[in-house]
């Protein structure tokens, strides 16, 4: 058949054959397809497959799925979870022309991503979300280099345990007002919910107050929705293996959807928090006092810190890309598991009421008599990690690990799925069973520091030099929100109405698919400390 066509095409278009009889013998013609055959198996073949790299002197990068990949759309983190099974704790895959290698075992993470942090602490250049959403800034985009010390150092400012205390009164006024909200709308819980705004809008406020010093006045406000849209936008747009677009550099250069969205999000981020920059700062100048803040932070000190408009306008975003959809996130899968675990649900209220009492509810102080809230909080996190993947490092220099080779540009992947579903550090891993951490009295931040990885409580801020800023902030914010939850409410389902634990929207941070639950309050005391709580325009 492939000898006729090759007749066809050379007959029809070689004019100066055309009026010639055809002299190629049957046997040149199926030497010539074989050798046509060849050369095209030759050049597509090995798209499709992984390319098998060593260094100077002979050592393999680690071993790895056969094919090459464009894209891991659906729950990546189940094909990582097999592959890890299959290849051990250091394993490389390719999408596209990028290496991959994923690190799903915490020595392995420790021995890299932090004693080795010189090399691997920097970002792969991803298409979509480091060069076309966030133009290599928001600190999370920026390489290992200057920009990125000085972006950081800048955003530390207000994320240090000392800084936190100086709106410490903001994080817990606004606990508060996630309660009164809950209570009210869910008219005591005889109205379900859907949570995913009220944990949105309360994390959100946090993060508005640290970054401008504003803060939404209902959970329908139009900002609440444009920024949670953004922030989900966002989440849906930056998947570390969800476009093909990162890994096959030609359909860059065409104008598909996807780009146009990343694009569309890139002037959404600069108008929506451009303005809000630009706001505070007319309001400065125009003699107002403007709470401690990022963004007043910026304004202050713009002569000496120098950032172009594009840097100001990211830095101004970070805290609310990188702060509302996890945090938001862990409070919906919080309640989306206490439903079903009505044991866990009446060991918590027990400890309450022991610890705290119906007078009021708990504070920031309160964490450490609080061991089995603590011990559920870290729980859900394990299980419910919003990011499986944390943000991948990327390596700066070639590396020789326990006989594997990992060359420069390496993306490096910290599989948190398979790390938090180990059965020796998490027995019957599958579970929620905040027992496990019964005794660990470290928090996440303190933890992340323990140099034996083995005792870490998980993996969900990420880890090395690039670990997240404001664990500290989201911390303080889960304990607010989730003890006070429970010290208020009995969380119940609504029995024509599953909650799936398993599937989950977004393809860089996780959050439930949306659910309802019932709010019942657990007794009178609760009315009287919400009723004397009243919203705070600024
Ligand atoms: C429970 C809530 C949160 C979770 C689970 C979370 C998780 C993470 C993870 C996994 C990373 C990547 C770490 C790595 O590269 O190894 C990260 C980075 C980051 N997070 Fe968070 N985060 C949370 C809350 C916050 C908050 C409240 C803020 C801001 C106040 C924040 C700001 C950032 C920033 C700016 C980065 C980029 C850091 C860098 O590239 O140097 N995050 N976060």
């Amino acid at each position: 058949m492939l000898t006729k066509a090759i007749q066809g095409i050379a007959s029809s278009s070689l004019p100066c054959l055309r009026n010639r009889p055809f002299t190629l013998s049957r046997a040149s013609f199926q030497q010539l397809s074989t050798v046509i055959f060849t050369i095209i198996t030759a050049c597509i073949v090995p798209l499709f497959l992984r390319k098998n790299i060593r260094n100077a002197v002979g050592v393999p990068i680690p071993s790895g799925p056969l094919l090459r990949y464009a894209f891991l759309r659906k729950y990546p983190e189940r094909a990582l979870h097999r592959w890890a099974k299959k290849y051990g704790p250091l394993f490389s895959i390719w999408m596209g022309d990028q290496l991959f290698i994923v690190i799903s075992d915490p020595h392995v993470a420790r021995d890299l991503l932090v004693t080795q942090g010189a090399i691997f602490s920097s970002r792969k250049k991803y298409f979509m979300k480091n060069q076309v959403i966030l133009a290599g800034r928001a600190i999370t985009a920026s390489a290992y280099d200057d920009t990125w010390r000085h972006h950081r150092r800048i955003a530390m400012q207000l994320l240090t345990p000392k800084a936190i205390q100086t709106y410490a009164d903001v994080l817990d006024y606004e606990a508060a007002i996630l309660i009164r909200s809950l209570y009210y709308k869910s008219e005591k819980g005889t109205v379900p919910l859907d949570p995913a705004s009220y944990a949105g809008r309360y994390a959100l406020n946090n993060m508005l107050t640290i970054s401008f010093g504003t803060r939404t006045t209902s959970s329908t406000a139009s900002l609440v929705e444009r920024a949670l849209q953004l922030a989900m936008e966002f989440m849906d747009l930056t998947g570390p293996w969800s476009n093909a677009v990162d890994f096959i550099v030609p359909l860059q250069w065409i104008p598909t959807s996807t780009r146009s969205r990343g694009r569309r999000l890139h002037d959404d981020l600069i108008e929506v928090y451009g303005a809000m920059y630009l706001d505070v700062k007319s309001r400065m100048d125009g003699g107002e006092i403007i709470p401690e803040c990022l963004v007043r932070t910026l304004i202050e000190t713009s002569e000496v810190e120098e950032l172009d408009w594009t840097d100001t306008c990211m830095l101004a975003a970070v805290f609310t890309l990188g702060g509302v959809h996890s945090t938001s996130g862990i409070i919906q899968w919080f309640l989306a598991l206490l439903p079903s675990h009505p044991d866990i649900q009446a060991r918590a209220h027990d400890e309450l009421d022991r610890v705290i009492g119906r007078d009021h509810w708990p504070s920031a102080g309160d964490e450490a008599h609080l061991p089995y809230i603590r011990a559920i909080i870290k729980e859900v996190q394990r299980v419910h990690a919003p990011f499986w993947m944390a943000t991948p490092h990327c390596s700066t220099e070639d590396y020789e690990y326990n006989g594997m080779f990992i060359p420069k540009d390496t993306v490096m992947v910290l599989n948190c799925f398979t790390m938090h579903h180990n059965e020796d550090r998490y027995p019957d891993s599958y579970t929620f069973n905040p027992d496990r951490y019964l005794g660990d009295d470290l928090s996440c931040a303190e933890s992340a520091k323990l140099s034996n990885v083995d005792l870490r409580d998980h993996w969900t801020f990420g880890a090395g030099r690039r670990i997240c800023p404001g664990l500290v902030v989201a911390e303080r914010e889960l304990f607010l929100a989730i003890s006070r939850i429970l010290w208020t409410f009995t969380v119940k389902s609504i029995p024509s109405e599953p909650i799936s634990l398993e599937e989950y929207e977004g393809m860089s941070g996780r959050t439930p698919l949306p659910f309802r639950v019932k709010f019942e309050p657990r007794n009178d005391s609760v009315h009287g400390l919400v009723e004397n709580i009243q919203e705070i325009k600024l």
